[in-house]
């Protein structure tokens, strides 16, 4: 008897998403890249070492295929025309959509863009890569993505088994959006206001607003019922400074390509929900303002 693969759809041929199509297509599984442009090859770059993929890539939406599974990695601003592009044709009603993106409101996201019935998996993505050229990724470090422990979550770390990626599953899933939206809030702004790779947070002016930014953070956190600590802000300076100099964040890539950068869902997420929960966030308002000017076309 034989049985049929896992399909696995993965949207965004980007640092995330092929990165994530590695690891399907080591766990064995069926393995398609959505993507708006076809890139001229699918490698990934770590230590001095390339690998070369050999996963389709399809780049018009009529010849899309349903999916087990889709693994949406585009960046947030884009979610609604990814969903439009592409989920009428890859979801049949068994789909399960894992949202591999930054912040703390995936289902705000993407639930409306879904039918009601269809599984949605959060996922937190602690794996830094970079975009080099077209289909051409640099994994810088990590490798670990975290999911709520639902039946979903599980089944999704249970998809990757046996790859190079980590699926970790949480009983306090908002915990760790809040713990992962920390790590966001000071870096990727600071970088990309400033265009400085990681080795700008060992300024002493520029540490000392990353700690102020994050003192802002934490209290918003706090409010909307997430159990963070002081341990948590000395667990974020300790990952920024175990990281290289010239390591990037996902944001300054963006401001570097002139690209529109994920503000809104970070800073803007702190700033919204500081607001709502009336705690205040002067710092993290100021960033705003520039990250908007510096997106403002
Ligand atoms: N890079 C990193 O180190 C990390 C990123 N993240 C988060 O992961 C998410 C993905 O980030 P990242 O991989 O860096 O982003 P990238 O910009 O590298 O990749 C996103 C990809 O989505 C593609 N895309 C956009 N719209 C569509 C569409 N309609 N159909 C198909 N593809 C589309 C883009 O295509 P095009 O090239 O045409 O623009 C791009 O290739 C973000 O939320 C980010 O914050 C989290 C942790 C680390
Ligand atoms: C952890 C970090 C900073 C790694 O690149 C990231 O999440 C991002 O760049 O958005």
């Amino acid at each position: 008897m034989s049985t049929r693969r896992t399909r696995v759809a993965v949207i965004g041929a980007g640092a995330v998403g092929t990165m994530a199509a590695a690891a399907a297509h080591d766990a064995g599984h069926h393995v398609v890249l959505y993507a708006r442009r076809r890139p001229p090859r699918l490698v990934i770059e770590r230590d001095d070492t390339h690998r070369h993929l050999d996963i389709p890539v399809i780049v018009d939406p009529a010849d899309a295929q349903p999916a087990d599974w889709i693994l949406l990695t585009t960046k947030a601003q884009d979610t609604r025309s990814a969903a439009k592009a592409w989920f009428d044709r890859l979801l049949d009603p068994h789909t399960t959509v894992v949202a591999l993106q930054n912040g703390v409101d995936h289902h705000e996201r993407l639930q409306p863009l879904m039918p009601t019935a269809t599984g949605l998996v959060p996922a937190l993505v602690m794996i830094a890569a970079e975009v080099l050229a077209p289909g051409h990724v640099l994994h810088r470090f990590g490798g670990t993505i975290t999911v709520p422990d639902t039946h979903a979550g599980t089944r999704f770390a249970r998809l990757l088994g046996g790859s190079d990626i980590t699926v970790e599953t949480t009983a306090d899933f908002h915990t760790a959006a809040w713990r992962k939206l920390l790590i966001n809030a000071a870096a990727n702004p600071i970088t990309a206001v400033t265009t400085q790779r990681m080795g700008v947070l060992q300024n002493p002016s520029v540490r000392h607003l990353a700690r102020a930014l994050l003192d802002e953070v934490r209290a918003v956190g706090v409010a909307t019922g997430a159990h963070l600590t002081d341990n948590d802000i000395r667990h974020t300076f300790h990952l920024y400074d175990g990281m290289a100099p010239d390591d990037g964040t996902s944001m300054l890539y963006d401001r570097l390509a002139g690209r529109t950068t994920e503000h809104e869902l970070i800073t803007g997420a702190v700033v919204r929900l500081g607001d709502t929960h009336h705690v205040p966030v002067p710092l993290n308002r100021a960033v705003l303002a520039l990250l908007r000017g510096a997106d403002h076309k």
